[in-house]
Formats: C-alpha cells, structure tokens, sequence
C-alpha cells in the first residue's frame, strides 16, 4: 500500500456542506452571533447547508495552501490582509450521491438510503478570520473554498450497516417531507490528530461519534431535493462538523479554543 498513490475516487460535480450537529451549531452561533440565540428557528426545521467548491476538493496527504485573504477590521481601520491567522480543520464525514434524481424530481425521504453510495472522511479547512468578515449575509465563501480533503476509501451504507443506531428524537417534529419511517444514525468513533511541524508525534485533538449528527444522511437528501434541485452521481454531501456535548469532543479549533480565547494544549 505504501508505494500506491492514492487518488480522489470520483469525479465531484458538486459539493454541498450540511450543519447537522446541533453542538455544533450552538457553539459557532454563541461565538460568531452571541449567546442570546445561538440556534437559528430555522435549524430544528430543516438541515441547512451551503453551497461549497468542489474545484478545491482534494485526497488526504495532499498539501492546502495557507489562503490570504481579508479578515475583520479593528476599531475604525480598514480590514486586515494577509495570510489567514485563524486556519482550522472541521472533523466530517461526507456522502457520496449514487444514482441522484432528475431535474424537477424530488428523492422520497424513505427510498433516499438508495442515493447514498456510501461515505467518506472529510476535513473541511476553514480560515476562522476570513470567514468571520465575509459570511453577512450569504455564508461561507473564500473562508471554506481554499481546501476541502477527503480520504481516497468510500465505505459503503451496506458495510455501514452493522454500525446503525437510532438517530436522536427530533422535536419539534420535522415537516412531513422530512419524516421518516426508519430515522437512523452510524456509531462511528472518529478522532483528530495533528502533528505540529516540529514535533516527532502527533496528538489526539479531539473524540467524535457520527451519531452526534441531529439530520440524519436521508433527511439531508430528502431536503437538498425537495425544491427539483437535481443530485448527480458523484456528489458530495458533507455532514457539517460533528461536535459532541463534551469538551473532548468538540470537531473543530474554532470551538475547541473558543476562537483563540482558552488556550489549548
Ligand atoms: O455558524 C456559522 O456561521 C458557521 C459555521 C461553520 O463554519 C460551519 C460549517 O461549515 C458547517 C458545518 O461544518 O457544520
Ligand atoms: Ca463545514
Ligand atoms: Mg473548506
């Protein structure tokens, strides 16, 4: 395996990035819009994305250039550039769209585990301090664009299978669309590691489980196609960053650090 070069196994016409942890979402709501209401209404109604680059997206051990950029102003002076000071990993998983639908079809939220060819490790590089000036009002653009890694080995749903469990009790109760007969999630243990540049080892950032996920993967489908919106073979559908309730399991350093406030060693 060593002397293999690994490549990406498709070929991504579009990538889609979901928001589906609700620690997530309550920690970068609390830290980029305050505490007062970190969740959006809309989040417990439906699973909210954006739309990401699939130009940038690229296979595990390739490099990411450090993307320069603007980041807010301070004070009364125009905004910084430069090389982002705020460069993080976000900790997801990705689904890989098998036969998609047709334009003006929507994907039924009980047959959706059919377009699902299985799922990938992502990590989906985020530059804190370009996306912190730019996301008002459309979201994420140059800050997530830069870089995108996922790893070169798709696991099917059906070898997935043994992993299964409930997804988490959704209240309130999602519209009908989004209903489904069998809500379920995956047990699977996932870990960060990084090794600093001039250190011999690396070290475990943080632990994550994808059943920390509140939209499931076929609510996700059911939801990108309600409006006719076509899936195509190959497509990417990343999950959002998978944070835990713990300290420990926190899938980013946006949240880990408290966006550079708590030191973390
Ligand atoms: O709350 C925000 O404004 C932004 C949050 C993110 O950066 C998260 C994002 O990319 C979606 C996700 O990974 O869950
Ligand atoms: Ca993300
Ligand atoms: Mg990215």
């Amino acid at each position: 395996m060593s002397k293999v070069r690994m490549l990406l196994p498709i070929v991504i016409g579009d990538y889609t990035d979901f928001f589906s942890s609700m620690h997530h979402a309550k920690n970068c709501g609390t830290i980029f819009r305050g505490p007062e209401n970190p969740i959006p209404q809309n989040w417990f109604h439906l699973p909210i994305a954006y739309h990401g680059r699939a130009s940038s997206i690229v296979i595990s051990g390739t490099d990411v250039v450090r993307p320069r950029g603007q980041g807010p102003p301070s004070g009364n002076s125009p905004p910084s550039f430069g090389p982002s000071q705020k460069l993080d990993f976000e900790l997801e998983m990705a689904a890989v769209v098998g036969p998609g639908n047709k334009l003006g079809e929507s994907i039924d939220v009980n047959k959706a585990a059919d377009h699902i060819f299985g799922l990938v490790l992502m990590n989906d590089w985020s530059a804190r301090d370009i996306q912190a000036w730019e996301y008002v009002p459309l979201g994420p653009f140059l800050g997530k664009s830069f870089g995108t890694t996922i790893s070169p080995w798709i696991v099917t749903l059906e070898a997935l299978e043994p992993f299964a469990c409930d997804a988490p009790k959704q209240e309130p109760h999602p519209l009908l669309y989004l209903e489904e007969k069998i809500s379920r999630n995956y047990d699977i243990p996932l870990e960060v590691w990084i090794k600093p540049a001039k250190h011999q080892h690396p070290s475990i950032v943080t632990k994550s489980n994808f059943k920390n996920l509140y939209w499931t993967l076929t609510q996700q489908v059911a939801h990108h196609t309600i409006n006719g919106c076509n899936l195509r073979p190959g497509d990417l559908l990343g999950t959002g960053t998978i944070s835990g309730s713990e300290d420990e399991s926190l899938g980013c350093l946006l949240e880990l650090s408290w966006n550079g406030k708590k030191r973390y060693s």
